[in-house]
């Protein structure tokens, strides 16, 4: 097995991102950051809210780890940085061979089929469908959020698929995912029995993702920015974020037909009283399902 050799830095925070980038620039394969802390009683968990980027660059303390063809590159590296004005809040923690992995692998294992209901499924391409799996959806992790792992998605594809039970299927239906991200909730209609999709979002990047989803899972879903989001529909899906969905009432309302559904996600349990009293005026949202935090809305126009 070839041989590489990792030089691992502890680093404070706010040097995380320049010392990153320098690395690259000095010839590092990869570089990949951790918390230095991790395991321990010190341990710094950073979360970002669905769809914002994590509050921050760094953990207080943070290992920085490095991959290089040859040793000599790792130390040239080194020597660089450490002449740094910087260079003394540096740590040399590891400068090791180590075997080269198959990353790309290494990243797939992390990523399961993920359960929705019993019989409902997203799977990566590169996994079989588990064998109880009657409706699957084949979805790559990828630069737009939603991938099923996340509760606020979760929550949606539990409540399209058991509402979809409880009414026969989706078809015939139009349904809009306002703020459709990788498209997994147009997608999940779609495969639900729905053919009439519109998947909106402000950024390129998902509107690129969901087109490249639905074609993978055969679904068509009409994909672009908000605008593209036309007239009355008999489902409205927005998982975005409090904040968001409170500024969208008026709109995401319009779209409504007389007493088709609304579900709201992104909003934590505690924004839910709130956001139930922007809505007031079209209509009453019921919390429908509540998960590690997030709490998910529904009402009928
Ligand atoms: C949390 S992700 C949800 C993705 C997917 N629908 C899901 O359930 O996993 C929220 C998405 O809403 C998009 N978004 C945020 N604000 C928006 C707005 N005002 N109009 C349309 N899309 C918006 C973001 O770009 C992001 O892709």
């Amino acid at each position: 097995m070839t041989q590489l050799v990792e030089l691992a830095l502890i680093c404070p925070q706010e040097r995380v991102e320049w010392v990153s980038d320098a690395l690259m620039e000095l010839a590092a394969l990869s570089v990949t950051v951790e918390d230095a802390d991790a395991d321990s009683p010190h341990e710094d968990a950073l979360f970002g809210e669905p769809g914002m980027p994590v509050p921050r660059a760094g953990w207080q303390r943070s290992i920085v780890k490095a991959l290089f063809e040859r040793e000599a590159e790792a130390t040239e590296a080194l020597t660089t940085l450490m002449a740094q004005e910087f260079g003394a809040d540096l740590h040399v923690q590891a400068l090791v061979s180590v075997d080269e992995q198959d990353w790309v692998r290494l990243t797939q294992s992390q990523f399961a089929p993920v359960s929705i209901t019993e019989s409902f499924w997203i799977v990566p391409s590169w996994h079989e469908a588990p064998a109880q799996a009657r409706t699957i959806m084949r979805l790559d992790p990828g630069l737009a959020f939603g991938t099923g792992t996340h509760p606020t998605t979760r929550m949606c594809l539990r409540w399209l698929a058991r509402q979809g039970q409880a009414q026969g299927g989706w078809q015939g239906q139009r349904v809009l995912d306002y703020g459709c991200g990788s498209g997994i909730l147009a997608i999940a209609a779609g495969l639900l029995g729905a053919t009439d999709l519109t998947g909106v979002d402000i950024d390129p990047a998902a509107v690129t993702a969901t087109g490249h989803n639905a074609a993978a899972n055969s679904v068509s879903v009409q994909v672009g920015q908000p605008e593209l989001a036309q007239g009355q529909f008999d489902l409205v899906l927005a998982n975005i974020l409090a904040t968001p969905l409170k500024l969208l009432a008026p709109l995401l309302c319009a779209h409504l037909k007389p007493g088709a559904p609304l579900v709201l996600a992104g909003l934590l349990d505690r924004q839910a009283e709130e956001l139930q009293a922007v809505y007031a005026p079209w209509l009453a949202l019921e919390i429908a399902d509540q998960e590690e935090g997030w709490t998910l809305l529904a009402g009928r126009r």
